[in-house]
């Protein structure tokens, strides 16, 4: 996995040939999947990294996106040729390291039971083979070979935290799937409850021994905390872990996940600045190094080289922001001109993984990607959504919402949600299969204040109906409420009620109007027919005369239709 704490700097990486002999050269050759800041996140995880097997493989991905394209920050001195490194013969396949767990681990309580339970606190773990235990992390993930980092998590229940509807242990649960969405390999959690987090190490100091003697036993490479970390205690575990294990929260991760899975421009530049905002104040660690290198007797260089870094990543950040703007403008120009087409807009939100993306791709033919995974889907995708009456609407995926959704992410995306907010109609994608259907019900709700799109009308829809325990039960349960509709996005069951409960909401947004249109104005009329709903229509000596509701852009287009009609 590769935290993206995006190096900005000129890169490290020396530009004579390292010796990597003996490694092994990454057996995926497929091109790697260039993401916008690539090169940088492979230099980070070079010079974070201090095996050699690993180093070699992000210096070899890092020359190969030099070699591809050149993108990033990067002076042109910097190009290096690919080193010509031989696959070893006679490679060995990995060795299964043999670790024997043992119980009376340090967790506090019962954490989830698919994660392995705590490591153990007096028997020692064989010091692994490094490169055996290396060899059996390297999996395919988007296309690229990334090596799977081994990873601990950990969680805080604060006593009367009554935000904290998931739970702990549900929190954690949702952290690993988050974790293995990232490519982590996730080999233990804890949590403690606590009246206050710690604000020097947010956790107690008998929890960080725990968790430091867990690091040792399974051979942990980051620690992972459920919560946001101020820039100070991320600092302070990082010492008190040591120098290799990288500690990091649940913002960080997702903002790797959003960074792997950036797909277009725009996204990828929301993340990359994003990531920059959120590095700012954390730049401290990544010149530690240099203190340490200089056996202390020039002490404070590291502290000049963070005073530099800093200026260098607000010069960047600006740079990114006045990009942003300009592909910004793009987008709204393009969803100008869809308003002058006067289609209502109905957006699909929902907690990710509910299945927005099915029902999109069952309702269109949309070929969105739709998987069992969190945050497939990170930038909106409209199409047309023909009734079989023949009305229309365009239907609008969007990027899933999380609970603790950082309040960084949810500004950067928020040009990318302004689709939400100019939508007629929400359509509100729950997964009532999901055990914790109501708290993420109440998160989703929570996203749309922050986001102002309250007052936009909502529908209601449990998805997954056919997933759960007792469908008839759920469908007698909405009938009942009236507010909401039962549907399975993947097997297609209750899509005609969908489409209909639509198109109802729909004419609550809509407004009432009486036109009379000539008879020369023959593609407006069949407009109201697709996208209003006529209630009478009348054929008069100069023109049809209709009884609708319409979209208000529709109305106001029809206004010297309307003045006709009253005079
Ligand atoms: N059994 C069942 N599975 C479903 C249904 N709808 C979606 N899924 C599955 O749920 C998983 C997530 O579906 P997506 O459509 O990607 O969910 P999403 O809301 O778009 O997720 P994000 O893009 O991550 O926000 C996939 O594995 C789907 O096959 C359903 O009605 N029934
Ligand atoms: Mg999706």
């Amino acid at each position: 996995m590769s935290l993206c704490f995006c190096s900005i700097l000129k890169p490290s990486i020396p530009t004579s040939e390292p010796d990597f002999s003996g490694c092994r050269v990454p057996t995926h050759t497929r091109k790697p999947n260039l993401q916008f800041n690539l090169q940088r996140k492979q230099i980070l995880n070079y010079n974070s990294c201090k095996k050699k097997q690993q180093r070699y493989y992000y210096y070899y991905y890092y020359l190969r996106a030099l070699q591809e394209e050149g993108i990033g920050i990067l002076s042109p001195d910097d190009t290096v040729s690919l080193p010509e490194i031989q696959p070893r013969e006679n490679q060995q396949d990995a060795v299964e390291e043999d670790v024997e767990a043992v119980v009376n681990g340090g967790v506090s309580g019962d954490v989830m039971e698919e994660l392995p339970k705590s490591p153990p606190r007096r028997i020692e773990r064989k010091k692994p083979v490094d490169k055996e235990d290396s060899d059996d992390r390297f999996t395919l993930r988007n296309g690229i070979e990334v090596f799977e980092e081994k990873a601990y998590l950990v969680g805080v229940a604060c006593k009367g935290d009554k935000e904290d509807s998931f739970g702990i242990e549900a929190s954690l649960r949702e952290l690993k799937q988050l974790a293995d969405t990232a490519g982590l390999l996730v080999v233990g959690s804890t949590y403690q409850k606590l009246s206050n987090p710690n604000p020097r190490t947010y956790i107690g100091s008998g929890k960080v021994a725990e968790i430091k003697s867990a690091i040792q036993a399974f051979g942990v490479e980051t620690v992972i905390f459920d919560d946001e970390l101020s820039p100070g205690q991320l600092r302070n575990l990082e010492k008190v872990f040591g120098g290799d294990v990288r500690v990091c929260d649940r913002t960080a991760l997702i903002l790797d996940i959003f960074n792997q899975r950036a797909a277009t421009r725009e996204a990828a530049l929301q993340v990359s600045l994003a990531q920059m905002e959120y590095q700012l104040p954390r730049l401290t660690r990544m010149w530690t190094h240099l203190e340490r290198q200089a056996g202390g007797k020039v002490k404070g260089m590291g502290e000049k080289q963070i005073e530099v870094d800093k200026r260098i990543l607000r010069t960047q950040i600006g740079v990114l922001k006045k990009e942003l703007e300009s592909v910004r403008k793009h987008r709204k120009q393009y969803r100008t001109r869809r308003v002058s087409v006067p289609v209502p807009v109905v957006s699909l939100v929902g907690y990710t993984n509910a299945g927005k993306s099915t029902l999109l791709n069952q309702l269109t033919g949309a070929e969105v990607l739709a998987e069992d995974r969190l945050f497939a889907t990170l930038d909106p995708t409209t199409r047309r959504v023909q009734m079989k009456n023949g009305k229309e609407f365009l239907l609008t995926d969007t990027v899933g919402f999380i609970q603790k959704l950082p309040t960084t992410l949810v500004a950067a995306f928020r040009a990318t949600l302004e689709e939400i907010s100019e939508s007629s109609l929400l359509v509100h994608v729950v997964d009532i299969s999901h055990p914790l259907a109501e708290q993420q019900i109440e998160a989703v709700e929570k996203v749309l204040t922050e986001l102002d799109a309250t007052s936009i009308p909502k529908l209601l829809v449990w998805n997954k109906v056919d997933k759960a325990e007792d469908p008839e039960k759920l469908t007698l349960e909405a009938e009942r409420r009236g507010d909401v509709i039962c549907i399975s996005a993947l097997t297609g069951e209750g899509l005609g009620d969908f489409c209909n409960a639509v198109q109802e909401k729909l004419k609550d947004t809509m407004v009432w109007i009486e036109a009379l249109i000539p008879f020369d104005k023959g593609e407006l009329l069949s407009t109201v027919h697709r996208v209003g709903m006529i209630e009478r229509t009348e054929y008069l000596e100069k023109g049809t005369l209709i009884r609708a509701h319409v979209p208000l852009r529709f109305a106001r287009l029809l206004t010297p239709m309307r003045q006709m009609c009253v005079s």
